[in-house]
């Protein structure tokens, strides 16, 4: 920018560029970094944030018909919503499912979220409209088998091809290497049911919507591709045929060796964690927490994706109700 206008002096070359944020919510992403690395990689530590002017949004529009839910989220991420002597906040009982500790907690919270699921299940604006966040990988996945398994239909599932790239010797076996899971691949075993809602994991082909966190619902099984159908955003509606594609895991150092995975790149999205809808609305939302949340900026995001108090709830796992936050 500063070669095309000729003013190497100004940022951007001078032009007017609008960055846009919340600083409520989850803070970048530094794999392995320290407290001080996230902090020095956010826009408040950039060289440029002393050149910015700052401008204020004061109305949230997503809760606009629910002011004290507006309110209350402004006190959550504000850090001045009543805490316990730990510093963690004390969730309000009537957004929170009681918990009992026994397994069918989780059921409870899945009939609050998902109420008609069975009349509902080709419906795309429903599938749209409701999901349960959680903060870990393991947590999501343990809704989303609860969940495929309720859901009505014949069940399909696609394994993957795994391979160590670097192995000549052939060290590792086949069914060890389906075993694993690294974040941000999918399983080895993919279990879908027609109708049922996934998200991608890869930017596949942004031009036309297809990118990473794009919410799908499956239409169709074929036996190398699955015909899906996008649920939101300007492509919502259109019918993609996806196929299996190599994958390596993001963090090359978490195994002492190359691992690939041909496989379907998705994972199902009755439940997500809340880093992955960071920046979506989900007007029915249930957040589920075996353990507290890792930060009160994600506990800021996983409620303000809903748009009014009386569509979230919230399940806190009674032998781990100490530490809630
Ligand atoms: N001016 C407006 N009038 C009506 N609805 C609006 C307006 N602006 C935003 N919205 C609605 O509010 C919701 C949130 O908007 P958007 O995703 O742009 O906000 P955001 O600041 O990026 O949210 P977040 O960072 O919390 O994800 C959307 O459903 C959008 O349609």
């Amino acid at each position: 920018m500063r070669d095309i206008m000729g003013r190497r002096d100004r940022p951007f070359g001078g032009k007017i560029v609008v960055f846009s944020g919340d600083f409520r919510q989850v803070l970048p992403v530094v794999r392995r970094g320290s407290h001080s690395q996230i902090i020095d990689a956010t826009l408040r530590s950039s060289h440029l944030w002393k050149g910015m002017r700052q401008l204020r949004l004061v109305t949230n529009m997503r809760a606009h018909n629910d002011t004290w839910f507006a309110d209350y989220l402004l006190r959550v991420g504000n850090g001045t919503e009543e805490a316990n002597n730990h510093g963690n906040i004390q969730l309000r009982e009537d957004i929170c499912v009681p918990s009992t500790g026994e397994m069918n907690d989780i059921e409870k919270l899945i009939d609050h979220v998902f109420p008609g699921l069975d009349e509902n299940m080709s419906d795309r604006n429903y599938m749209t409209c409701h999901a349960i966040l959680s903060t870990t990988n393991d947590n999501v996945d343990k809704i989303n088998l609860r969940m495929i398994d309720r859901f009505k239909g014949e069940e399909v599932i696609y394994h993957s091809f795994d391979s160590a790239e670097d192995d000549p010797y052939g060290y590792y076996a086949p069914e060890f290497l389906n075993g694993l899971t690294p974040n941000g691949l999918p399983p080895h075993a993919l279990k879908l049911k027609l109708n049922c809602p996934v998200i991608l994991l890869r930017n596949i082909d942004l031009a036309n919507g297809l990118c990473n966190g794009t919410r799908l619902v499956v239409r169709g099984f074929e036996r190398n591709a699955i015909d899906a159908e996008i649920m939101i955003g300007q492509h919502a509606g259109r019918r993609v045929f996806l196929p299996r594609i190599p994958l390596c895991p993001s963090d090359n150092d978490m195994f002492p060796f190359k691992f690939k995975r041909k496989q379907f790149s998705l994972r199902l999205s009755f439940a997500m964690t809340i880093n992955k809808v960071q920046g979506q609305t989900i007007p029915i939302v249930g957040v589920y927490l075996p353990n507290p949340v890792f930060s009160h900026g994600q506990l800021y995001v996983a409620l303000s994706r809903a748009t009014a108090k009386r569509n979230i709830k919230i399940l806190i796992e009674k032998e781990k109700d100490k530490g809630k936050k």
